[in-house]
């Protein structure tokens, strides 16, 4: 009741407003330039991982010989090559090729979220969309990141091309994150509701990717390498734009044209854990049983090159040099975040104490007790790549402002019906953590953004929040922690001062997981 209570305020609110230069300021209390510049570096960091410019770094072509390059390795081409592609950023990806690949594509499929093209035509992004007469067929769906009757049928135009190929054919397969929900063919008589029901309640239970896309491609077809023996004797060359920490290309888009190495007692061991083996429906638990005793084992993908041609790591890259541009010291952190959301809004909390002490008092500790715990704290999120000691150095030696970046996902155990994503929940946790914290006469902003543009199933990217925001919110009647305790940080930023701190970028055509900036300036 208290949610509805204090969402009523914000419901004669306008829509929210795009990105756009020159629009009118928000007053905040500490600091406009540094919102400005915190929102710019995201656009900006998401224009450099634009799909187009990545897949060229990885394919080229030699015009007169019709040699393929696709990094170290050379293919022919003879009027022999198909594409197919899934994923969030595969229309941008599949322009690129189909300019690239000119006469050579013979045909193509792709199956991208609904209304990518239409966003892509009101943001003017042309370079992102096919031409009039592409050979390539587009198929739309998985509204909200869910699997559909549309993507159902995209999934089947797919291994249908994928199954026509022959041994002299070469099969370019695009491929990025989104691709599980936009390639869905469960193995009868598992049905679409039934899969998409139970994906559901893995994630909402606190699944991660791993997990998740371990049921998804037992329960698959064409998931854990199913189209790269659809497509065999066709040669296979996967271009994969990475959004799951570490690039494992096996669990990307569920691995569709990497061997999968789970069994079943690892699919029994996650719906254990998530409390959902007893109650799965009988076709699910008919399929696992069949895989048990597939005399034929798991798919071989000797035929397959996949290339890993963009990730997070490549957008941090970014971020970092074009903070520097904006006159920052900038250190990339990490860019393998993960964990529950509750704790790695701790660390930020602890690191942002722990770090505008030192840039105050160079040397100086913000307390024993605050660096040992951020330490603690690190070491419990097993954040492998971890660059916690050199950014602290950074900030010590900086004399100036400071922009401390990095990526990943982490993960939201659901317990409320709010409306709400990763990034936003992040940010608004992060924002009640600042606010308790004694940051002394140092400017902080916290910003966390999902480089595709659509966080959660919810229309902004991300938020940014400053260490007043709770208290901000209370003037207008906004409680965080009841937001927070529904899982509302969608409905409380677009209260929250007309919804000035969220990210709205729309789709962005790219998809690399998250980005998180942390700022400090000295008053
Ligand atoms: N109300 C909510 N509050 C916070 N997080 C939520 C909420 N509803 C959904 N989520 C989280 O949003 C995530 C799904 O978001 P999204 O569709 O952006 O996924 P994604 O990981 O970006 O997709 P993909 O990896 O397939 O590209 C899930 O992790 C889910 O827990
Ligand atoms: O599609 C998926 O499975 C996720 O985005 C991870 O790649």
């Amino acid at each position: 009741m208290a949610i509805v209570l204090q969402a009523l305020p914000c419901l004669a609110r306008a829509p929210l407003r795009p990105l756009l230069p020159g629009r009118p300021m928000v007053r905040l209390a500490s600091g406009m330039a540094l919102a400005e510049q915190a929102q710019h570096l995201f656009e900006s960091t998401v224009g450099a991982v634009l799909p187009g410019p990545m897949l060229h770094r990885a394919l080229s072509l030699d015009p007169s010989s019709g040699l393929l390059k696709v990094r170290d390795r050379s293919f022919q081409l003879r009027q022999n090559l198909y594409l197919v592609g899934f994923g969030k950023a595969v229309l941008g990806m599949a322009a690129a090729a189909e300019e690239l690949l000119g006469q050579h594509l013979v045909q193509g499929v792709i199956s991208v979220p609904k209304g990518i093209r239409a966003a892509m035509e009101r943001a003017g992004k042309q370079e992102m969309l096919l031409k009039p007469h592409s050979r390539v067929q587009v198929f739309e769906g998985a509204e909200d990141n869910l699997p559909d009757r549309d993507a159902l049928r995209a999934a089947l135009a797919i291994r249908q091309l994928a199954e026509g190929l022959t041994a002299d054919d070469l099969l370019l397969v695009l491929i990025s994150g989104g691709g599980s929900a936009l390639l869905p063919a469960p193995i009868p008589p598992v049905t679409l509701e039934e899969k998409q029901t139970l994906t559901k309640l893995l994630a909402a239970r606190g699944a991660n990717i791993q997990e998740l896309n371990t049921i998804r491609k037992a329960l698959s077809q064409l998931k854990g390498g199913g189209l790269a023996q659809a497509a065999y004797p066709a040669q296979v060359v996967s271009l994969i734009l990475s959004d799951v920490v570490g690039d494992p290309v096996e669990v990307i888009a569920s691995g569709p044209t990497v061997a999968s190495v789970h069994n079943v007692q690892d699919c029994l061991h996650i719906l254990n854990h998530y409390g959902l083996r007893a109650a799965l429906p009988r076709s699910v638990k008919t399929v696992l049983a069949r895989a048990d005793s597939d005399p034929h084992g798991p798919h071989t993908c000797g035929h397959v090159l996949n290339v890993i041609i963009g990730s997070n790591t490549l957008a941090l890259a970014e971020a970092q040099r074009q903070a520097e541009a904006l006159g920052y010291r900038a250190v990339v952190l990490s860019a393998a975040i993960q964990g529950d959301v509750k704790s790695v809004a701790r660390f930020y909390g602890l690191l942002a104490q722990v770090a505008g002490a030192q840039l105050t008092l160079p040397g100086t500790r913000a307390s024993v007790e605050e660096d040992e715990q951020l330490r603690e704290l690190a070491a419990e999120l097993q954040l492998p790549d971890l660059q916690l000691k050199e950014a602290l150095e950074t900030v010590a030696g900086a004399r100036g402002p400071v922009c401390l970046l990095a990526g990943g996902e982490p993960t939201v155990q659901l317990q409320g019906s709010g409306k709400g994503g990763r990034n936003q929940e992040l940010a608004l946790r992060v924002g009640a953590e600042l606010g308790q914290r004694p940051l002394g006469s140092v400017d902080v902003l916290f910003l966390s953004g999902g480089t595709d543009g659509q966080d959660g199933p919810t229309e902004a990217a991300g938020a940014w929040v400053v260490p007043e925001l709770a208290s901000q919110a209370a003037t207008e009647g906004l409680d965080v922690a009841t937001f927070l305790s529904h899982n509302d940080s969608h409905t409380f930023f677009r209260c929250f001062r007309g919804g000035a701190h969220l990210l709205h970028t729309g789709l962005t055509g790219t998809n690399v997981m998250d980005v998180h900036f942390l700022f400090l300036r000295l008053r």
